[in-house]
């Protein structure tokens, strides 16, 4: 029996695939895997018989990724599962950010009992009037599975788009429309966009990247949408940006104290990825990620482990959890010689620091022999 811990609300379309084999809940101890959203894991203590963690989502801030390496973790997500909820809440952001519908909606609300409601609203709209986004320059910040989403959307809206991303991968350069520039660098999006949208995660690298200097390049009356994360925005640095008019609109997905109720910043509470198709999605795809590792050892959307995606074809199936150093294979090889044990098939791959091992035998074998060697952190025996 499995146990599965649930550190957020997971879609029952995707825990129904549990089945059986399976305990699920919040109040379980001892977890053989988690199920997060955006809950943080970051004080969280994890227990030594924790194999996997999936994150029904995309991002992975709220993870200690290097602890979990360093544990034997394996930590997954679930790539371009909610892009799409995403890419319409950005398409309602640019919308929001342009024409002021919420303060014209909030105004009607004021006219409310009024018998002359109609001619007064005829009367004062004009205070209302936004811009068109057609014709306009869209700049991009990452173009993964969101930004090409937002980059084809918007070409189709008829703005001018101009993409960053200097880690695209080629799956999302090959779904991206033709016409979206190719800005060789951020000062490019800084200084030529009318509108501006954050797509990246947050890494030491993204932190901060809208501040006072790259507000300073931008242009009067730009307007930023960050439906990323909080921390990739100095929000002191926006919000006298917005009371100087040099941004005309900030609008994000994430609240934090300063911006909140703030005039031309618009703020939702974390709603990217909340609709049913996403969350189902998310679930489905998290459910099938966690149980394929505890079942045979495959690991697919890792974020710290390398991708291994084999068919069982032995009895038994030994997966090791290693350092990425010279001769672990070699002394796994020895090991199982020396114990007369024949391997019928050996996968290794590595990512980064760290490496994966899986061995398949007819023989049974002794988890406590991998244990005992250096360098190996996790070993687990698969029936
Ligand atoms: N508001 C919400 O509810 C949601 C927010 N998100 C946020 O959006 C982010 C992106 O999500 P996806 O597109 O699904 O992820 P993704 O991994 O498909 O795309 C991220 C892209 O950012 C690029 N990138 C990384 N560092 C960069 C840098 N320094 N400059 C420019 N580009 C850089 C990567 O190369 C990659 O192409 C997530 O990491 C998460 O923080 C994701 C889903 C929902
Ligand atoms: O997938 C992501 O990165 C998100 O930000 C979505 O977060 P959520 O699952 O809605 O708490």
């Amino acid at each position: 029996m499995n146990k599965i811990k649930l550190m957020n609300k997971i879609s029952p379309v995707g825990l129904d695939l549990f089945g059986e084999q399976y305990q699920v809940g919040e109040d379980i101890d001892d977890e053989d895997g988690i199920l997060v959203r955006s809950a943080s894991l970051h004080d969280y203590t994890f227990n030594k018989n924790l194999k996997a963690i999936a994150r029904a989502g995309a991002g992975v801030n709220n993870i200690p990724i290097d602890q979990c390496s360093n544990e034997g973790i394996v930590v997954f997500n679930t790539p371009g599962a909610n892009a799409n909820a995403v890419k319409e809440l950005v398409l309602c952001g640019l919308l929001l950010s342009s024409r002021k519908i919420v303060e014209g909606i909030d105004w009607v609300k004021t006219l409310e009992g009024k018998d002359d409601a109609s001619k007064l609203v005829e009367k004062g709209k004009s205070q209302f009037v936004g811009p068109e986004l057609e014709g306009k320059k869209l700049g991009i910040i990452g173009l993964g599975a969101i930004g090409v989403h937002v980059a084809n959307a918007a070409i189709k809206l008829g703005m001018e788009v101009y993409g960053f991303d200097p880690y695209i991968s080629v799956n999302a350069a090959w779904g991206m429309s033709k016409w979206v520039k190719n800005a060789q660098n951020m000062e490019t999006i800084f200084s030529e966009c009318d509108y501006i949208t954050l797509h990246a995660p947050s890494t030491k690298e993204t932190k901060g990247l809208i501040n006072k200097e790259s507000i300073d390049m931008m242009k009067d009356g730009v307007r930023i949408l960050n439906f990323a994360r909080g921390d990739l925005v100095n929000s002191t640095d926006v919000l006298a940006a917005v009371k100087e008019g040099k941004i005309a609109k900030y609008v994000t997905d994430f609240a934090s104290p300063d911006i909140i109720n703030q005039e031309n910043v618009i703020v939702m509470p974390h709603l990217g990825a909340s609709t049913p198709e996403s969350e189902d999605n998310c679930a489905r795809m998290a459910v099938k990620e966690i149980k394929d590792y505890l079942e045979s050892g495959n690991i697919v959307n890792s974020v710290n482990f390398p991708y291994i995606n084999e068919p069982r074809t032995t009895k038994y199936r030994i997966c090791l959890i290693h350092k990425n150093i010279p001769n672990m294979l070699a002394q796994f090889a020895t090991l199982l010689a020396n114990r007369e044990i024949n391997i019928e098939n050996m996968v290794n791959k590595a990512k980064g620091e760290y490496a994966y091992t899986i061995i398949e035998t007819n023989d049974v074998v002794d988890m406590n022999d991998f244990e005992a060697l250096e360098n190996v952190i996790k070993v687990r025996v698969i029936e």
